[in-house]
């Protein structure tokens, strides 16, 4: 399959000399065209970094990037053209209606609404009713379906969308995900960041990035078979004592709060009786200790840990 972005080695720093930020530290990979391929990363990691270099808006220390074929550098008029960008913050004109935003993106790339109109019908449709509302009265879910619009007017080949969930709710962040796999449909190639590691299962590779390194790089499905440790979640009344002696427990390599449970990786397979003994003072306490499949989190965690 032909790769629609090649990454190579790309290092990227901030500040000078005395007090350097490395954002990006020697990062490669490939996504092929018409992947739907996402970068998990929590706040910090380098996904804006990464965004802005493959855009053409910031010059990498380091390395070398195509996007559809074209080297960033020396040919970011050809990227400009064919890459459709949504940055995780300010890219509508809050004070122009939602009709207004899309004609102008839709100008400076000279095209029109009409043109390109069956790209974005099955999205604008949604907010079409508040086509008169100034984009800054919009809410959070009806401003990522405008931005959006505005990313795809164009008829971009690669779309670059930073973080485009955050601060949407759950329903608008499935919505979105939903339309995502519908472009994918029309041979788009989509590079998403999120920080949100359950929106992980929805691309079709992943590449979890922590301080501007890659920690793995799979489908979701491959992610989680590289968890090879047992795992439980774990829970009783008496939450944060479970979780002080989980921590220091010597068959247990990690625990950690996950919504109304912990989970616990153990050192050695098949040890399940040793945590159930350890941990029998709680059993007055509504103990329960259930063997469970990793989820990407948990390989995070994982990954995380083995760096540290
Ligand atoms: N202009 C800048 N000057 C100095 N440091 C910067 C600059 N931009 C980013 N950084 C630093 O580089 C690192 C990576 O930032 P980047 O914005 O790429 O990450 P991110 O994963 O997108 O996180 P966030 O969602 O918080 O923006 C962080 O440590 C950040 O503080």
């Amino acid at each position: 399959m032909k790769p629609a972005i090649t990454i190579n080695n790309i290092v990227k720093f901030y500040g000078a000399k005395s007090n350097k930020t490395e954002a990006l530290s020697g990062i490669s990979f490939n996504v092929n065209e018409g992947e739907l391929f996402g970068i998990i990363g929590p706040d910090g990691a380098g996904k804006t970094s990464l965004f802005r270099i493959l855009t053409t808006l910031l010059l990498a220390d380091e390395g070398e990037a195509t996007v559809d074929g074209y080297d960033v550098v020396k040919y970011y008029k050809e990227i400009r053209k064919r890459a459709g960008y949504m940055p995780g913050r300010f890219s509508l004109y809050q004070d122009l209606t939602v009709e207004e935003n899309l004609e102008f993106f839709a100008t400076i790339f000279n095209t029109t609404i009409e043109k390109n109109y069956h790209l974005i019908k099955d999205i604008y449709i949604q907010i079409e009713p508040f086509k008169k509302r100034k984009a800054g009265k919009l809410s959070g879910g009806m401003k990522q379906k405008l931005a959006l619009c505005c990313a795809l007017i164009h008829k971009p080949s690669v779309l670059f969308l930073d973080e485009p969930t955050t601060g949407v709710d759950a329903v608008s962040r499935k919505e979105f995900w939903e339309m995502l796999k519908k472009l994918k449909q029309q041979n788009i190639t989509i590079l998403v960041s999120t920080p949100y590691m359950d929106e992980a299962g929805m691309c079709d590779r992943v590449a979890l990035l922590q301080s501007g390194k890659i920690l793995s790089i799979d489908t979701p499905d491959g992610i989680i078979e590289q968890f090879q440790k047992d795992l439980f979640a774990v829970r009783s009344s008496k939450m944060l004592p479970l979780l002080n002696d989980l921590k220091i427990c010597s068959e247990v390599e990690d625990a950690y709060f996950f919504g109304a449970y912990h989970h616990v990786v153990m050192k050695h397979k098949n040890e399940e009786q040793q945590l159930k003994n350890y941990l029998s003072k709680y059993a007055g306490d509504g103990l329960e200790i259930n063997a469970i499949r990793p989820n990407i989190e948990d390989c995070f965690m994982a990954l995380m840990k083995n760096t540290e």
